[in-house]
């Protein structure tokens, strides 16, 4: 493959040697470097791929792609461009020869539901037989093949080979997760989305490596919306209208409201010992009723989404209804089977946004006490704990601080964070630093009518601690909680 014909599409300047050559592979990560390969130079958070130029050129690459002045290596085509993540979205689409265009792509995009909403829709497509990827938090499904995620949305040479899988196992559709990072990072630049999504938008990622500011936050999401054919928006979202300045799609709507071009109404929660569930009805664009075996008003909205998605797959309202029936994430909302007269759930809420939806949804249920057993993270935005700490006290009768992924924080230290927010509430509240021991507490406590939420890891099924991943899964320590007393 020629270099030029990868950079087709692009503005560069060529500041040494030929871009009409042939390279053997695209590569951005020095340690892969081959005889031939064209090396894109990415400055990241932790290292800096112009540092690795000596070693890539000694390695016998034909050319690399910088975007800062370097000391120019001899015998190598050097390529300078402006934005070099936005520059290796677009030669990886080139390289995997544009797959994207063989599959429709719909991308998800809001700070919570994305993960629920990208299994909704690949099971109502999945029961009418289209063949759909996924791409997302949890893992990235191509066929049978799985492979668990390091990021929501992974690195944009990653997706665009991912993507020409999918089309070499004749699937069909994917269904990704767009997370502001990927968005800001340009990991979906170079092809066009014929379905965006947006959730919605809370207060998060702000600080650490993340977003600068939440103007910063809102900006990357909208992006997505400049780059898809068509737009679903959850009307109801108080920056529904933000998310859509300078907007180039054809912009559907879905919500609670009347005014929404597919809309859900009649809600009602159903709470069993073990069991929440929620039904509605479909209005507007589609009628029909609805029932899921998963708890929770934002579920009605996930799912609406998804159905306003696949409407445009003419799929049946048969189809929908029972892909919807059985539908169940993992780590979200999910409740772990248990002969007890008390639910236990694991979910995935570890900002302020989720948990207080959360929370305020699973009251709604009438538990006879709401007991909330989480942590949070380590190196990550320290506003979630005081928020997430008020939060629980706030909505929970009782609130367990305890340890997510510490990561290079110490676990106390977090905590503290947490129980200053949570003592601004009125809640009642315990601290038990050792994740196992705090569900052990619960379970021991539990009463006949409670719901117990164990939040903030859902599917994960490791704690990390000082960059080693041990083993850990909620819904082994529940089971070892509850079956180890008896
Ligand atoms: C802070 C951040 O966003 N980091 C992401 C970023 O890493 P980075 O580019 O900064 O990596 P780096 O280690 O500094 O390396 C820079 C460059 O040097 C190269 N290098 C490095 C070492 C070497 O020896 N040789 C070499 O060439 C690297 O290959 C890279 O090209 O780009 C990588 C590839 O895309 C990501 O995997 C990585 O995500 C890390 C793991 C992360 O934690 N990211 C979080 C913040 C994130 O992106 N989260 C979102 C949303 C999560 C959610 O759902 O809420 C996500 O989409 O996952
Ligand atoms: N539409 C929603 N609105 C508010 N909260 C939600 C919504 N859907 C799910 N949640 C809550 O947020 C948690 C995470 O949901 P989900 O994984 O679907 O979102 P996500 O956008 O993929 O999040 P992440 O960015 O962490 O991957 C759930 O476990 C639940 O507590
Ligand atoms: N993708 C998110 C997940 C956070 C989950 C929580 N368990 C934590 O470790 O903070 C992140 O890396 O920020
Ligand atoms: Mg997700």
């Amino acid at each position: 493959m020629y270099l030029n014909e990868l950079l087709e599409k692009l503005e560069y300047t060529c500041l040494q040697g030929d871009a009409h050559i042939l390279v053997t592979d695209l590569v951005y990560d020095s340690r892969k470097v081959k005889k031939g390969s064209v090396f894109v130079c990415i400055e990241g958070a932790v290292a800096d791929g112009h540092d690795y130029i000596p070693d890539v050129v000694e390695k016998g690459a034909a050319a690399i792609v910088i975007s800062k002045d370097v000391n120019l290596p001899k015998n190598v085509t050097v390529i300078r461009v402006d934005n070099s993540r936005r520059v290796l979205a677009y030669m990886s689409a080139a390289y995997f020869d544009h797959p994207a265009k063989k599959l429709i792509t719909i991308g998800i995009t809001g700070t919570k539901g994305k993960t629920t909403t990208a299994y909704m829709i690949k099971s109502i497509l999945e029961n009418t037989g289209i063949k759909t990827g996924l791409i997302g938090t949890i893992e990235t499904i191509i066929g049978d093949e799985i492979i668990p995620a390091n990021n929501t949305t992974p690195e944009s040479y990653i997706i665009q080979e991912t993507f020409a899988k999918m089309v070499d196992k004749g699937i069909k559709c994917v269904v990704m997760e767009a997370s502001s990072q990927g968005l800001m990072q340009n990991r979906m630049d170079g092809f066009t989305f014929d379905f965006g999504v947006f959730t919605n938008l809370g207060y998060d990622h702000i600080g650490a490596n993340e977003h600068k500011d939440f103007n910063d936050y809102l900006n990357c999401k909208s992006k997505l919306f400049r780059q898809c054919k068509i737009g679903l928006i959850n009307i109801d979202d108080k920056y529904a209208k933000d998310i859509l300045k300078d907007h180039t799609c054809k912009v559907e709507t879905f919500g609670f409201s009347e005014n929404a071009d597919i809309y859900a109404a009649n809600v009602e929660l159903v709470h069993k010992p073990g069991y929440l569930g929620v039904a509605y009805k479909v209005n507007g664009l589609m009628n029909f009723d609805v029932a899921i075996d998963i708890p929770g008003k934002f579920n009605v909205l996930n799912s609406l989404c998804a159905i306003a998605i696949c409407r445009h797959f003419n799929v049946s309202e048969d189809d929908i209804v029972k892909a919807l029936k059985k539908i169940k994430v993992r780590g979200r909302v999910e409740l772990v089977p248990l002969p007890g007269n008390y639910s236990v759930m694991i979910d995935y809420a570890h900002n302020a946004m989720s948990l207080k939806s959360l929370l305020t949804t699973i009251r709604e249920y009438n538990p006879k006490r709401l007991v909330c057993v989480f942590g949070c993270g380590g190196n990550r935005s320290k506003d979630r704990r005081f928020l997430m700490g008020e939060i629980s006290s706030n909505l929970a009768d009782l609130t367990v601080v305890t340890s997510d992924n510490p990561r290079f924080e110490e676990p106390e230290d977090i905590i503290k964070d947490i129980v200053t927010g949570v003592k601004k509430g009125p809640g009642k509240y315990v601290t038990i630093t050792d994740r196992r021991e705090a569900i052990k507490y619960c379970i021991d406590n539990a009463m006949e009518g409670d719901v117990i939420i164990i939040a903030g890891k859902g599917h994960e099924d490791y704690q990390e601690i000082k960059g080693v991943k041990y083993h850990m899964d909620d819904r082994e320590l529940v089971k070892e909680a509850y079956f180890g007393n008896r």
